[in-house]
């Protein structure tokens, strides 16, 4: 008996990870895999990851075989701070651009759609690629980077470039808030383990309260030394991100999802947002 817990190898879901006991939940037969988004996506789909955080995009792709853990996000009302399309136009020059997509994403690569096609009117082409800024606008007009590589890239090359952030975007035409990765839970593990994916939900939570709680001054300390950067930056960013999934959030959610659909970039409707009742967990 193991679960396998995926971790988003980005900063901004340290919040859930990096209180986690992870030598208790090892003995417990867990183990841990770190990835990007797109990566985790894939392995959860095909049923090699049972649980954690994954793009929000590819819960509305399997919403059928995963359930969604409440309470727990990577959400932002507004700017989101790394989610950045760096152009070499402004966005509304943008028609019949080639734009190149960071291959680590589902979300915001769908987010960006719905920005340009949807509440820009612009056709456009996209080609995937690893992300590498420089690279990247060798051949096109754009590019779209999100995690720790956006927040690289825009602190080096920022000011070379138009750079938006689709948080923002998204919040000033829809007034509602994005949310980029959700945590979900394979069914079958569900049922299979119960009470493992309790103690796994319940030490995501404590995680979250902990780094809320001491304003993820601990966290950031940490960041300072493998990331670098300035304490004031980290500061903001944890401060802005929001790590609920309540009500607005879903909201916001379910407004995404239905865009998507209508522009046929979701084969299926995701008729609601499937919840873990956590009352239910088994202790
Ligand atoms: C805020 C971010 O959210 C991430 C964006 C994701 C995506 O675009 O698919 C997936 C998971 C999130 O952790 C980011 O990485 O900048």
């Amino acid at each position: 008996m193991s679960v396998i817990i995926g971790e988003i190898s980005y900063t901004n879901i340290l919040p859930f990870f990096y209180y986690l006991d992870r030598d208790k939940l090892q003995r417990q037969q867990c183990s841990f895999v770190p990835q990007v988004p797109a990566q985790l996506n894939q392995a959860m789909a095909a049923g090699k990851i049972d649980v954690g955080g994954i793009s929000s995009f590819a819960y509305a792709e399997n919403s059928t075989h995963f359930t969604l853990l409440p309470n727990l996000s990577v959400t932002s009302y507004g700017p989101v701070g790394s989610i950045f399309l760096f152009s070499k136009k402004p966005l509304q020059q943008l028609g019949g651009a080639k734009i190149a997509l960071t291959s680590s994403s589902a979300t915001s690569v769908n987010l960006l759609k719905v920005v340009l096609e949807h509440f820009y009117s612009l056709e456009v082409s996209y080609t995937t690629m690893t992300p590498d800024l420089k690279k990247m606008l060798v051949e096109h007009d754009a590019c779209l980077l999100i995690g720790d590589d956006a927040i690289l890239a825009k602190h080096e090359v920022g000011k070379s470039y138009y750079c938006y952030d689709l948080g923002d975007i998204w919040y000033k035409h829809t007034g509602l808030p994005m949310t980029f990765a959700v945590f979900a839970v394979r069914n079958e593990t569900l049922n299979e383990h119960p009470s493992l994916i309790g103690a796994v939900y319940r030490s995501f939570l404590e995680s979250k309260k902990m780094s809320e709680t001491n304003q993820y001054e601990l966290m950031i300390d940490d960041i300072l030394k493998t990331h670098g950067g300035e304490k004031k930056f980290w500061d903001m960013y944890f401060q802005n991100l929001c790590n609920d999934f309540g009500e607005q959030e879903q909201k916001g959610l379910d407004y995404f999802y239905e865009l998507l659909f209508q522009m046929g970039y979701l084969p299926n409707q995701v008729k609601t947002l499937n919840i873990w009742d956590a009352a239910r967990i088994v202790e």
